[in-house]
């Protein structure tokens, strides 16, 4: 199986003195979905950066898709789409105009640019009308629906997705979901998320990473954890391996 993310004992110590990642190590192979959880402050948003090429680690490798994210990033971000999880929308532009901001940037036929276009404005959910407001008055929900249909329409091989549905409600969540699940499976993107959400990674994630102190706990499939630690659901898993303590 192809190997699309291979992160070798990666330390990451801020300016500060604050250890947020303590050898971490994990494989996401091509084609899957895979989700780290782990509670507050455990480096998740730490790791998917450095995956992103957005932050340095202090120590440690990674590969994506077997290229050297930290001596070719410029190569990587080719491959790659990455949504934070506090990522903004240019608040005086319409949704349409930062959907056709991603076009020049990313496509340079107007054949690709057009298409891209039409895929992230039906993506997103969002009516002509609505992308023809300044997206600085649309509520949370419509920006994290435009700016992941605006990721997904990128068909990127690796798209990397910080909370994908922190804060929504419980329709936006599960159309977002349906969104991701449809496009691993029909354009073969792989995706890496961190979540705090149980249900949504039982749900979404082929094999999750259990991520606490900056190292990796325990990994596997949904199936494979529950069993392996005689729990009912991924939240009793949670529970079992940190103690208690909030995912
Ligand atoms: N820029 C920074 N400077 C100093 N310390 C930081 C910085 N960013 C993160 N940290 C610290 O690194 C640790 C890991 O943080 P990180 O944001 O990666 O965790 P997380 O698992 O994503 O947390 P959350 O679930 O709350 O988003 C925390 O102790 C955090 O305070």
């Amino acid at each position: 199986m192809e190997t699309a993310v291979r992160a070798e004992n990666l330390h990451k110590v801020y300016p500060g003195g604050v250890h947020a990642l303590r050898g971490l190590s994990f494989t996401v192979f091509d084609g899957e979905i895979y989700g780290l959880v782990g509670p507050n402050g455990s480096g998740k948003t730490t790791t998917l950066r450095i995956l992103a090429t957005l932050l340095r680690p202090t120590s440690g490798k990674v590969l994506i898709y077997n290229i050297d994210v930290l001596s070719e990033p410029a190569k990587v971000r080719s491959l790659i789409a990455y949504l934070p999880e506090d990522a903004g929308v240019y608040r005086r532009l319409k949704g349409i105009e930062i959907i056709e901001l991603f076009a020049k940037t990313r496509f340079k036929s107007s054949r690709d640019r057009e298409a891209f276009i039409d895929e992230a404005a039906r993506l997103s959910g969002l009516s002509w009308e609505e992308l023809e407001r300044p997206a600085g008055g649309y509520s949370k929900g419509m920006k994290r629906r435009l700016l992941l249909a605006i990721t997904l329409a990128l068909r990127p091989r690796l798209l990397i997705l910080d909370e994908p549905t922190s804060g929504l409600d419980v329709m936006q969540s599960m159309r977002m979901r349906r969104m991701i699940l449809r496009y691993n499976r029909e354009h073969n993107i792989t995706v890496l998320l961190s979540s705090h959400n149980m249900l949504e990674v039982e749900f979404l994630c082929n094999r999750v990473g259990i991520i606490y102190g900056g190292r990796l706990l325990a990994e596997g499939s949904p199936r494979e954890l529950k069993e392996k630690f005689s729990a009912e659901n991924l939240e009793q898993v949670f529970e079992k391996i940190t103690g208690g303590v909030n995912a």
